[in-house]
């Protein structure tokens, strides 16, 4: 491969894989406006070109196409005005609806100049050309008038609002975005099956899908789901974070040419890279050097879990699992697998608490049974979770004065931190489920929780936060850095696109004292890292699946090289997003889909990358994920570029 191809290459991969807030895009976007680069032609001319392919691959001639174009009164407006311009241009039968105050003038200049038609919304606007100001009576009028057009369009080209957006959708936005999308329909999936048949126009967004939260992933109101989005420049982080990232359907990035090299994404997805952590043995390994799990997992009421997280591990290139648990748990693993070892020795990573049940749930099944009141019993396993979970325990002292509340490690750099003893000496740990209330307050970064939103939100409580589930699901990523803050802990939150928060490379890095005040921010607001992962297919969502995902976060953590997690400050959430996404990739081998949580976007013009989610495939169970991991490992190790399935 030549040098030009292999930059295209990298430079698409990069913006497949990296999203940037609000912020970072307008700065990127400053040099090519202030060298005169028509970005918003370039973008609208994208949009029509999508929409247009849109309609081709659903049979409908561009010229016979009725298409309704909402239009805010910022930029993306004006990106929305000149894609319906040139869709009008084509012959299609074109109509704006303005729901803010004006209109962005030039777009509008050559919307009305193809011969498209103009509805104005709100009362209050002032916009060249037409009649202004109406009264109650006629806007509910025109609202009923909007409400049919949408009805009968083919495509709804969604402008409203793209990233100059501030909170909840408001005013003629907000309704129109109720309309199209009312209050209660799931977001995903409510547009697999768009259909034109008067019933649900598509949704062409541009930019983004109005009425999210562009840096945030969150939806604050109301808000219109689109079949595609057509993203400008760059992801912005609501492409890829839950939930927001539901919204958005296809998503096809249009390459403006930013300079994105040295600027700092705000979300990462591991993807492909996840297979350049699996550790390809070496003709010298033996099975230690090749890495040694132990697992306290499973329990005498859930020993299964201690099958499905020792099996992973085993399967997922280490050199040997140790298991500790129950005698009957233990048998059970042995059946499975002859060579798993029961008993202590040393290990190179820890995964603890699958299957192993709550304080609440013992304390729930004790009065069950015995029918009468009582505390609960202490368990053997929960005993010799916390016994180990003891040993991660950071002291006020071994936090360092720099951690303060910003949740910053200590310095790792220099020779400040002893690695020969203490927390920072221990190996790699999963904690998941029923050891996650066992975590001590503070822990080091290559502790690594595996949550799913509601346990997330009971050890959020027991740091003092007053949150439930439902908040943890609404606002996914800003509970998981919260949860990394407070407790120091690589964070995964799992879900069908599962969040991994822990340390950048740059945690620590105390500002010298000469710098100023930015360079404090900076470093501070880049002292976490953000990875997504949802390689897998909803069939995922089955019984075991967690513990599975557990065996396997451990072996990854296993197969670095020891004591290196410990020294490099993002290699732990790195090495569990690559758990993640191996997780999610051998669920695709197992149900033979290529459905998945998340995929990157297509970029506009590239030829042969089209992803599609053909192949729905069949229903597994957690054993069959675990069944697929070699597969699924000599595929990421043979190919970490381009994947196939
Ligand atoms: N900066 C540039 O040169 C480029 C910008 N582009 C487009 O410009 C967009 C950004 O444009 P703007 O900065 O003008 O911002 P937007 O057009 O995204 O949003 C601002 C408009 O939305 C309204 N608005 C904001 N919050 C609202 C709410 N909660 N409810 C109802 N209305 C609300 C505001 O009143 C304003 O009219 C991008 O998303 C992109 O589509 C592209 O044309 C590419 C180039
Ligand atoms: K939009």
């Amino acid at each position: 491969m030549d040098e030009m191809m292999m930059t295209k290459q990298m430079r698409r991969s990069a913006l497949q894989r990296n999203a940037y807030d609000v912020e970072t895009v307008r700065a990127m976007e400053r040099p090519l406006l202030n060298r005169g680069v028509p970005l918003m032609r370039m973008a609208a001319s994208a949009a029509a070109q999508v929409t247009d392919e849109l309609l081709d691959e659903h049979d409908i001639d561009v010229a016979d196409a009725n298409i309704v174009l909402l239009a805010g009164a910022g930029d993306n407006g004006g990106d929305g005005l000149y894609a319906a311009a040139q869709l009008a241009r084509a012959g299609a039968q074109v109509t704006t609806i303005a729901v803010g105050e004006s209109l962005h003038i030039q777009g509008l200049l050559a919307f009305t100049h193809s011969g498209g038609r103009l509805l104005v919304l709100n009362p209050e606007a002032s916009i060249p050309g037409v009649s202004n100001g109406f009264g109650a009576g006629e806007a509910g009028e025109r609202l009923q008038a909007a409400m049919e057009l949408v009805q009968h369009a083919d495509v709804v080209l969604d402008a409203m609002t793209g990233i100059g957006v501030h909170g909840p959708l408001q005013g003629p936005a907000a309704t129109m975005a109720q309309m199209l999308h009312p209050a209660g329909e799931s977001a995903k999936g409510s547009h697999t099956t768009p259909c034109t048949n008067g019933e649900k126009p598509f949704v062409v967004a541009i930019d983004t899908p109005s009425g999210i939260g562009v840096n945030d992933g969150t939806l604050p109101g109301s808000y219109i789901p689109a079949d595609v989005t057509v993203m400008f420049g760059a992801m912005k982080p609501c492409a890829m974070l839950p939930p927001a990232t539901f919204t958005c359907g296809r998503v096809v990035l249009i390459d403006f040419g930013f300079d994105i090299t040295h600027i700092v994404p705000a979300v990462s997805s591991i993807d492909n890279k996840a297979g350049t952590m699996l550790r390809r043995p070496k003709p010298t390994d033996s099975k230690y050097s090749r890495g040694v799990v132990g697992l306290i997992t499973g329990s005498v009421k859930y020993p299964g879990a201690a099958v499905l997280s020792s099996t992973a591990a085993n399967h997922c290139n280490i050199g040997m699992v140790r298991y500790l648990g129950p005698a009957n748990a233990a048998d059970m693993v042995l059946r499975n697998a002859p060579e798993i070892v029961t008993g202590k020795g040393r290990v190179q990573a820890w995964a603890v608490g699958s299957g192993v049940p709550t304080a609440d749930a013992l304390y729930v099944i004790e009065d069950h049974t015995s029918g009468r009141h009582s505390t609960h019993t202490p368990d053997a396993q929960r005993e010799a979770i916390a016994a180990l979970l003891n040993h991660y325990a950071l002291s006020d002292e071994n936090t360092g004065e720099s951690v303060g509340n910003a949740g910053i490690a200590p310095n790792r750099r220099g020779s400040d931190l002893d690695c020969s003893n203490g927390p920072w000496a221990m190996p790699p740990i999963c904690v998941d489920a029923g050891a996650l209330d066992l975590l001590p307050k503070r822990v080091p970064q290559h502790v690594v929780i595996t949550p799913h939103a509601g346990e997330l939100a009971a050890l959020l409580r027991l740091h003092g936060e007053q949150v439930d589930t439902s908040a943890v699901t609404a606002e996914p990523w800003r509970w998981a850095k919260r949860a990394h803050e407070l407790t120091g802990a690589t964070v995964l939150l799992k879900g069908a696109v599962t969040i991994i928060v822990g340390d950048s490379e740059m945690a620590g890095m105390a500002p010298q004292e000469n710098d100023d005040e930015t360079e404090h921010h900076i470093v501070a607001h880049k002292a976490t890292t953000t990875y997504i992962s949802g390689s897998g297919p909803a069939w995922l969502a089955t019984a075991g699946a967690g513990d599975v995902l557990a065996g396997i976060m451990a072996a990854m953590l296993a197969q670095q090289n020891e004591g290196q997690i410990q020294q490099h400050p993002s290699l732990s959430a790195t090495t569990a997003a690559s758990a993640s996404y191996i997780h999610g990739y051998a669920a695709g081998l197992a149900s033979q889909s290529n459905e998945q949580g998340w995929e990157p976007p297509e970029i506009f013009g590239a030829k042969g990358i089209r992803q599609s989610g053909e192949n729905p495939g069949h229903p597994i169970v957690a054993g069959d994920v675990v069944a697929a991991l070699p597969q699924a490992i000599e595929n990421l190790l043979g190919n970490s570029h381009e994947l196939t399935r």
